[in-house]
């Protein structure tokens, strides 16, 4: 039995992954029979269509939600601007409250047997004037996957991640690698491994290169990853 509601996927950065891994992690919970649901609750950079703001990221957690839950309630704080969503907001002339992103996604969680969580961008990305993403995290309470690029500069871009989150005493449920590039640096295949000495505790599971092929189908992505994750990780973190 799971002992908690929602996991809160976040990155070392933006773009290094977590939309690729929270919608894995939606279809593998679901195959698994728990019904699991993503929201991405704010999304900065969406585009008009139809005289709506859509979010691509919110888009893609829904269809791997199987349509359970509707747009609305997966992203329901859009932004234009590509930015953090404190400077959205500001620039857009709208106000954005933390308490109403905790109240969203404490009512999502409610209804639903488990909540996989989307951030925008990384942990210290501004949300309301001096509060960050990470204090979203820590009003929420649920345990951290942690997304980071396997690349040059990921051990340090990680650990650094890892120490605000262990400075607040918040859970980290796991550590993702997303190798989101086809070329593979002969330090690559240590990477998670060192990693993983050096934060001990934490598992480290990382997620192959995945070509068009492979993104454009979501049941082949979730075949790969499952049978390239550990079943003990895998477990951890949805039961
Ligand atoms: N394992 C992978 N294989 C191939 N491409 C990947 C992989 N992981 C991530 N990518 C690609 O990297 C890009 C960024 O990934 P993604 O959108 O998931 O990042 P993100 O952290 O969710 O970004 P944001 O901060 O904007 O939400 C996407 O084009 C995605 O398809
Ligand atoms: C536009 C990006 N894709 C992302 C916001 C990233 C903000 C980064 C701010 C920073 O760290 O400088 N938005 C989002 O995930 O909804
Ligand atoms: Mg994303």
């Amino acid at each position: 039995m799971r002992p908690f509601k929602g996991l809160f996927v976040t990155g070392t950065d933006t773009g290094v992954g977590k939309t690729v891994i929270s919608t894995i992690l939606v279809r593998l919970a679901r195959r698994r029979g728990v019904n699991a649901v993503g929201i991405k609750p704010v999304e900065t950079g969406c585009n008009w269509r139809d005289g709506v703001l859509h979010p691509e990221d919110g888009a893609l957690l829904t269809a791997a939600s199987d349509n359970e839950i509707s747009l609305d309630d997966v992203t329901p704080f859009r932004f234009s601007l590509p930015a953090s969503p404190a400077r959205a907001a500001a620039m857009e002339g709208r106000k954005l409250m933390l308490s109403d992103i905790v109240g969203h996604i404490s009512a999502i969680a409610e209804s639903s047997e488990l909540v996989i969580v989307e951030g925008a961008g990384g942990l210290m990305v501004p949300i309301q004037e001096n509060l960050m993403m990470i204090d979203l995290i820590e009003r929420l309470g649920f345990p951290v996957i942690l997304v980071a690029r396997m690349r040059i500069g990921t051990i340090n871009h990680t650990l650094l991640s890892v120490s605000a989150l262990e400075a607040r005493s918040l859970g980290i449920a796991g550590i993702v690698l997303s190798c989101s590039s086809r070329e593979f640096g002969p330090e690559e295949e240590h990477t998670a491994g060192d990693i993983a000495r050096l934060v001990k505790h934490i598992p480290v599971a990382v997620t192959p290169f995945l070509d068009e092929n492979d993104l454009a189908n979501p049941d082949s992505v979730t075949d790969v990853i499952q049978s390239s994750w550990p079943e003990e990780f895998l477990s951890r973190l949805l039961g």
